[in-house]
């Protein structure tokens, strides 16, 4: 296994299938790529099958034990079911999606060997979902949470990016999971770095503050340090039986990686662009290192230079100043200048 300068052992990759999309999410990172606007053909610099399968075997020589696909839309890439077929039994193969495509494909991914997914639903409310997605899809999502339950993957985690315009419907998204068997809820911290509108930002110590209320169990998970709260359904909390079922409970977790030192010192992962490029964090773009072409011997080599040039972005690439701002932390500022 390898282990950065900072002590961080790389057990998982997340790898981007594709920047292709048919949502248009306002608050949308694209894993740090930009825009998922464009054409939703198949295009010439994503990575091909042979090309994925080639670089996850060599993440597995190196005990790399999970696998995120993700995007733009990895449910796009139509030989999503072969690569992951073809991904090396010792990885866990999970997926990010926004759920469009899950009816009628989720079987078949299960088949290939999908362990868990993960679905974007940013609201329950079709005029919001639209207004944040800007798409038509809502029914479609909720056919794909079904079909990824019935394919058998439990839990199904909802993804819900907490910003201005979505913070309201959390109490209810949180009694969602709560009350529906083998859903999960993951709240995700907007992160603003990479898409600018700061000013949609809210407090996420607020929601952790209002979770740990109301939770009956809290648990820390290896990664990030992430926080779990596991809470029963509004009815079992107002201690109104004629409700959900009292012992009813739903787990909600939350991604807090905005100016969160500890969120960067747990991060065990490196990254693979969707045109093939490894990159050691999601909010850089000066550490990218081409595959291209490469043999096995030279992608090992490529992925041990980007693990041995990680950085924990918030404490380490970035520190605060005297004013308690952050900045660029000046041991990098020459690097950064060069992009
Ligand atoms: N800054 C930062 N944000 C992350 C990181 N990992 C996840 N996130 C945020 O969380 C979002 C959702 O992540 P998912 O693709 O659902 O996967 P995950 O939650 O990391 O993984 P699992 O919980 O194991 O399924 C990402 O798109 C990011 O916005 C990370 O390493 N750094
Ligand atoms: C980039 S999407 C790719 C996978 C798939 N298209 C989807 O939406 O699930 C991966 C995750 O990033 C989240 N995300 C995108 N932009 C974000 C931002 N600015 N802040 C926090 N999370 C964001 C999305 O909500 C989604 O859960
Ligand atoms: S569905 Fe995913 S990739 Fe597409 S715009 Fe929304 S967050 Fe971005
Ligand atoms: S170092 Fe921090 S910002 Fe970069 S990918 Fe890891 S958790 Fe995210």
């Amino acid at each position: 296994m390898l282990t950065d300068e900072f002590g961080r052992e790389v057990t998982g990759v997340r790898v981007s299938l594709t920047d292709r999309c048919n949502f248009d999410c306002v608050y949308c990172h694209n894993e740090g790529l930009g825009d998922t606007r464009g054409p939703m053909d198949p295009q010439d610099d994503e990575m091909s099958t042979d090309d994925v399968v080639r670089f996850l075997e060599v993440a597995a020589e190196f005990d790399v034990r999970a696998v995120k696909f993700t995007g733009g839309e990895p449910m796009l890439r139509q030989d999503l079911e072969e690569i992951i077929a073809r991904t090396p039994d010792t990885m866990e193969v999970s997926l990010t999606t926004n759920g469009t495509f899950l009816p009628g494909r989720a079987e078949a991914l299960v088949d290939a060997g999908l362990e868990r997914v993960n679905v974007s639903q940013d609201a329950l409310d079709r005029e919001q979902f639209a207004a944040v997605t800007q798409s038509g899809a809502y029914d479609k999502v909720l056919e794909g949470v079904d079909a990824a339950l019935a394919a058998g993957l439990d839990p199904v985690k909802l993804n819900m990016v907490v910003f201005q315009h979505t913070a309201g419907y959390v109490p209810e998204m949180v009694d969602h999971v709560a009350e529906n068997d083998g859903l999960q809820l993951q709240l995700i911290q907007y992160m603003p770095e990479l898409t600018g509108k700061p000013e949609w930002n809210i407090d996420i110590d607020r929601v952790h503050d209002w979770l740990a209320e109301r939770a009956d169990e809290i648990e820390h998970r290896e990664m990030h340090n992430r926080r779990r709260y596991w809470v029963g359904g509004s009815d079992a909390a107002d201690g109104d039986e004629s409700g959900s079922e009292p012992d009813s409970r739903g787990m909600v977790e939350i991604v807090d990686p905005v100016e969160n030192p500890t969120f960067c010192a747990n991060c065990h992962r490196v990254r693979v662009t969707h045109d093939g490029y490894l990159k050691g964090c999601l909010n850089r773009n000066d550490d990218l290192k081409p595959m291209g072409e490469m043999t096995r011997p030279e992608i090992r080599e490529a992925f041990r230079d980007v693990v041995a040039n990680r950085v924990p972005f918030y404490g380490e690439y970035m520190v605060r100043n005297g004013d308690g701002e952050w900045e660029l932390n000046e041991k990098y500022v020459d690097e950064y200048a060069e992009v």
